[in-house]
């Protein structure tokens, strides 16, 4: 995988993107520069995860930009997705590894140092690393971490990581210099007024901070 792939990583909530709906916050989101994307739906089991997956897929077709499925390796499956993120309370990375193929990209959470360290890059592709901030997206979250705690599980992992949690305009310059290749978001680009044009800001900016720090 591409680290350049971790740049904007959408993680696309169906409850926050219900007014476009997943595929339209997905293309506006790759128009504007997301280059990843993410399919999280906590609430609507395998056969929704599928039915809005192969929506998905048909919509980012040629693109470039991969779409991941979090948590559901069977929907992963069946959709031929191009990977699986889980949490470290999911499945182990080697069972995932053993269901998605060598192929596919595999993402692990991690929210301390010691996970990051444990990461087996025979197996995973990248960390998501956080929450770097509170937020009400995902209730029950792990303690914030900051970008102080950010720049330390990034430099324990030996894969590339993503910071998420709680990011928004303004903070690309911050979790770049921690050492992450990018930021994924969910409520910055989801349910925003203008998802194209958050997503485009967005993306302006990680282009900026990486010329400050390339
Ligand atoms: C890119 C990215 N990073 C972290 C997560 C969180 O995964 P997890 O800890 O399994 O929590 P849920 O998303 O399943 O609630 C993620 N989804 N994506
Ligand atoms: C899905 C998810 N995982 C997190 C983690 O820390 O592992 S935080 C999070 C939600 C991020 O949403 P928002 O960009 O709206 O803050
Ligand atoms: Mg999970």
């Amino acid at each position: 995988m591409n680290p350049r792939a971790l740049s904007l990583y959408l993680v696309l909530d169906p409850g926050l993107c219900a007014g476009p709906g997943l595929v339209e916050t997905a293309r506006a989101a790759v128009r504007g520069g997301a280059t990843m994307i993410q399919l999280r739906d906590k609430e609507g089991g395998t056969a929704r995860m599928i039915e809005s997956g192969r929506a998905l897929r048909a919509a980012l077709a040629g693109s470039g930009v991969p779409l991941i499925v979090n948590d559901d390796v069977q929907a992963a499956r069946v959709l031929g997705a191009d990977g699986l993120h889980i949490g470290q309370e999911d499945m182990s990375p080697a069972e995932a590894r053993a269901r998605i193929g060598a192929d596919a990209i595999l993402g692990l959470s991690v929210e301390t140092e010691a996970l990051a360290r444990a990461i087996d890059p025979a197996l995973v592709d990248y960390a998501g690393a956080g929450p770097v901030f509170a937020t009400g997206t995902k209730p029950g979250h792990k303690p914030a971490i900051g970008f102080d705690g950010l720049a330390r599980l990034v430099a324990a992992s030996p894969v590339p990581s993503v910071a998420i949690g709680g990011l928004k305009p303004g903070h690309a310059g911050a979790v770049l210099a921690a050492g992450a290749a990018g930021l994924a978001v969910v409520s910055a680009i989801c349910g925003q007024p203008d998802p194209e044009a958050a997503s485009r800001a967005l993306a302006g900016e990680i282009a900026l901070a990486r010329e400050g720090v390339a």
